[in-house]
């Protein structure tokens, strides 16, 4: 992104931000409450306003990028279980829906990267139940899973270790490198680094209180 300018319908959070995230990149995105991480991350994915300058995604300007299979997004809440019934391994599955061609069913790669994902952080026997059954560590990391399954080329997390236990943690330090390893470009929101801090290639710090970056 280049001079970006990010809120909330007239409201700026962030201005005059500069950000280039590379292949094999671990881009820690720290502040305090309120500074504007969780609109920076949206503001890449369309899901706030851009009310300034131009954010590229794979070299595309984001109103032209189509290739959203490439892009991997774990959300800092979510409300994807809201009254439906929805097992781990649907949630999962559906990381993998983007991937698939119009005319294309969900294959053995699908189930395999399905299967991959689920144990990569640590879910394997959780397969069959309910998403609202599951501690709120657990379905974070099942949220994680989801974005892994679709092999995102660019994955964004917001806040993924908030609530998660240390070993989770180091699972999820362990994953994020071997996806960097890969080629991936990761960035990650976070307030204490914790096990990540072995992982993480670059900290940007967002000032907070709209101050410029
Ligand atoms: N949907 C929204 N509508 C209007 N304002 C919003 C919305 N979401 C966030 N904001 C405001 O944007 C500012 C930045 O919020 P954001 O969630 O990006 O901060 P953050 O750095 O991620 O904070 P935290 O560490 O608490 O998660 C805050 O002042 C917040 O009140």
């Amino acid at each position: 992104m280049r001079g970006g300018g990010f809120g909330h319908g007239r409201d700026a959070v962030l201005t005059g931000v500069d950000l280039t995230v590379r292949p094999g990149e671990v881009v820690a995105v720290r502040g305090p409450n309120g500074a504007g991480k969780s609109t920076l991350v949206r503001g890449v994915l369309g899901l706030c306003d851009v009310q300034a300058g131009e954010v590229r995604l794979f070299d595309v300007p984001r109103a032209r990028f189509r290739d959203w299979h490439r892009v991997g997004y774990v959300p800092q809440r979510h409300t994807v279980a809201g009254g439906v019934p929805v097992t781990v391994r649907e949630l999962v599955s559906s990381g993998r829906l983007s991937r698939l061609r119009a005319w294309q069913r969900f294959g053995e790669v699908d189930r395999c990267a399905v299967d991959c994902a689920l144990e990569g952080v640590g879910l394997a026997g959780f397969d069959r139940r309910l998403l609202t059954e599951l501690s709120g560590g657990q379905q974070r990391r099942a949220l994680l899973a989801r974005a892994l399954a679709g092999d995102p080329e660019l994955l964004l997390l917001d806040e993924p270790t908030a609530g998660v236990d240390a070993a989770s943690q180091r699972v999820l330090a362990a994953t994020l490198a071997g996806l960097a390893e890969t080629g991936a470009a990761v960035v990650v929101v976070v307030h204490e680094l914790g096990p990540l801090a072995e992982v993480v290639t670059r900290t940007v710090t967002l000032p907070g209180m709209g101050a410029p970056c």
